[in-house]
């Protein structure tokens, strides 16, 4: 499969969020990755329902909704009638995880769990088998625009060996740090769906950059 590409709209400038969304709508990308932070799971809040509801008004693309919550069980409802398409929990907020992925599942989105830097791959042994989706954070979750962890290799190529075995169709994500200069690195590590934040929004045509990291190869040769 060719991999996807998710803008994070965390990058994105609120101010003009339509404006944005629409230059995701015209790329290359696939998804659009949207960041909930509630100041307790993470140090910082980025936004809520009202800001996921506009962005559901003008994507074209499916929301891939990234909680970092507490206790995310108390939203799922809110976050699917909102519009989320999937959603991705954090391992490390869910005792009762197989429990919260059937949540997911049964509201009809696609179900994904995040692991921390520190979080290894082999937790996920009885649970893989399930998902829908892995996220491997690449920085330490709650902010965009940090330095990429060399160890992601390592735990890509982890997760594609147990996914290999376990869970063939796995989505495997990458997000935090991801850059035209990573990207066919990560991919070859095993990523499938590649988040990028600051490196779309923060540069002169983010249009084009969203072409770069889908097509690094077309990079390449010119
Ligand atoms: O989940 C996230 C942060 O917790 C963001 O998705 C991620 O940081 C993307 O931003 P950038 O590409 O700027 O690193
Ligand atoms: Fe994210």
């Amino acid at each position: 499969m060719n991999h996807l590409i998710a803008p994070s709209i965390l990058a994105a400038d609120f101010a003009n969020l339509q404006r944005d969304l629409e230059m995701i709508n015209k790329s290359d990308a696939d998804w659009v990755h949207v960041d909930i932070m509630d100041g307790m799971f993470v140090p910082n809040i980025s936004f809520g329902f009202p800001v996921v509801n506009a962005a559901k008004k003008h994507a074209t693309k499916p929301l891939d909704v990234h909680l970092m919550i507490v206790d995310p069980d108390r939203y799922l409802k809110a976050f699917k009638d909102a519009g989320a398409a999937g959603i991705t929990v954090h391992y490390e907020a869910c005792p009762h995880l197989h429990r919260t992925i059937q949540a997911i599942k049964e509201l009809g989105c696609k179900a994904g769990v995040a692991l921390n830097p520190h979080t290894p791959v082999t937790l996920l042994q009885d649970i893989i088998a399930d998902l829908d989706l892995v996220l491997i954070m690449s920085v330490n979750p709650g902010f965009g625009g940090q330095k990429f962890i060399d160890n992601t290799y390592k735990k890509l190529k982890d997760l594609k060996e147990l996914s290999r075995q376990k869970n063939p169709g796995l989505f495997i994500e990458v997000d935090g740090g991801v850059d035209q200069h990573n990207i066919t690195k990560l991919v070859d590590a095993g990523a499938n769906v590649l988040v990028a934040g600051s490196s779309v929004f923060s540069s002169a045509d983010p249009a084009t950059t969203i072409a770069h990291l889908k097509y690094p190869e077309k990079l390449l040769q010119s």
